[in-house]
């Protein structure tokens, strides 16, 4: 069984695979909810206004509501005398009707009173005794939003899976819709496994590290719009580990493990993979990330990443990002890409698939020399480049392109 990560395959094949595994084994699930948790969020249905927006002819300047025809020739010279026999604040009902000869005082939102067809905003009116002065004619319609005139009751008003930005939230509750049907957000349990880990409330003893991937792997899932479940951390042993992933099973669609994977002592999570379900693949073409693990327990997909933090962390970004962020549609998978000279000459493994950390400094792409054990790349990275498996050698100064994280 654990042989089986001598043979690795192309990280194509490997995509492929989990491609395969997410469409056949991760249903979609629909949840309602409430519009102040939307943020992010993508919408399961088109949704359609359920009223009238405006709801009503409303004012959109702070003004006059007059009958236009009332105030046609008026200008500076020859203004227009009418009586003003209301103020409307915005939220009343009008009291009166407009007839020839009457304006009513009328705020920005309110309600345009029935007679009325234009509003002469405040600028060009001069109050005078008990009379309005009208400095300027208006058409019939002028600063009036009709009824419906930004969106029709029965209108779609958003596509189905569009992205629930502010701007979106912001029209969902124009038309007063609260609770808003989602695309439920996979579940992925989060497990790390190494008797050297500690959490990170622990103190640091000898021969113990904090926990890393925990935490970079729950990161990656929720910018991927998935949910993580922090498991935590495990003892390398065959027991604690089975029941760690059932417990995965239980509460999460996905379990992804980290740490034993290779060919070490400790790293069993193969093994007990296999026992509990099917390994489908174990080993890929790539640097970092051979030991990676893809397998299948109960009809629910398990990967196991390497243990360390780099690789565990390109594995989850070339192989697991793509398509959980394609299933969650929560994120706009186009990569940010940038093309710049490589700071460097940089040399890669033959006959692999290779993937470097980079940090970006004056408009270079400098490679970040450390192994994949190096946690500080981590902190001193912008991305990453990809050197196909034919490529030994890039030469200084030639272009490559940097994959932002
Ligand atoms: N004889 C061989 N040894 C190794 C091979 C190999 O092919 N033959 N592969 C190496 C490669 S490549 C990798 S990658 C690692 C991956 O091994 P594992 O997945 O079994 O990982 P561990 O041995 O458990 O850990 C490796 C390293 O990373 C540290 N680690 C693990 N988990 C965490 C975590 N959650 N947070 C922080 N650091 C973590 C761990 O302490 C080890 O130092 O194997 C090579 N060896
Ligand atoms: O394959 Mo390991 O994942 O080189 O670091």
């Amino acid at each position: 069984m654990t042989s089986e990560y001598l043979q690795t395959v192309e990280l194509d094949k490997a995509k492929k695979i989990v491609e395969e595994l997410f469409t056949n084994f991760y249903t979609t699930k629909i949840e309602k909810i409430n519009i102040e948790r939307a943020h992010g969020r993508v919408l399961a249905e088109n949704v359609y206004s359920p009223i009238d927006l405006p709801p009503f002819d409303r004012a959109t300047r702070d003004g006059f509501a007059v009958k236009a025809s009332d105030t046609f020739g008026a200008n500076e010279e020859n203004p227009v005398k009418l009586k003003c026999i209301e103020n409307i604040e915005a939220g009343y009902i009008p009291k009166n009707t407009i007839t020839e000869g009457h304006c009513a005082r009328i705020s920005t939102g309110a309600l345009i009173p029935s007679g009325s067809d234009a509003v002469v905003m405040v600028e060009f009116t001069e109050k005078k005794n008990n009379d309005i002065l009208i400095y300027k004619s208006v058409y019939p319609g002028q600063y009036i939003a009709k009824k419906g005139s930004d969106i029709k009751k029965g209108e779609l008003l958003l596509k189905k899976n569009t992205i629930l930005s502010p701007d979106k939230i912001g029209a969902l509750s124009a038309v007063g819709i609260k609770e808003i049907p989602v695309y439920s957000k996979p579940k992925i349990a989060v497990i790390s496994t190494g008797n050297e880990l500690i959490e990170l409330s622990e103190n640091l003893k000898k021969g113990k590290i904090f926990d890393v991937n925990s935490y970079s792997i729950a990161a990656s899932i929720e910018e991927c719009g998935a949910k993580a479940i922090n498991l935590g951390i495990v003892k390398d042993n065959y027991e604690d580990i089975k029941n760690m992933i059932l417990k995965g099973l239980k509460v999460a669609d996905i379990v992804v493990i980290s740490g034993g994977t290779s060919a070490g002592k400790g790293d069993i999570v193969a093994e007990v993979i296999d026992d509990m379900g099917e390994v489908i693949l174990h080993g890929i073409a790539m640097k970092p990330g051979k030991p990676t693990i893809i397998g299948k327990i109960n009809s629910k997909i398990i990967i196991g990443l390497p243990g360390y933090p780099v690789s565990a962390l390109i594995v989850f970004r070339v192989l697991i990002a793509p398509i959980l962020c394609k299933i969650t549609k929560a994120f706009k998978l186009k990569e940010k890409i940038v093309r710049l000279p490589i700071s460097q000459r940089f040399h890669s493994t033959r006959g692999r698939l290779e993937f470097a950390l980079v940090s970006i400094e004056n408009n270079k792409a400098v490679p970040i020399l450390k192994d994949s054990g190096a946690i500080a790349s981590l902190a001193m990275s912008d991305g990453y480049i990809e050197i196909p498996k034919n490529v030994e050698i890039i030469e200084k100064n030639e272009k490559v392109e940097v994959k932002i994280f």
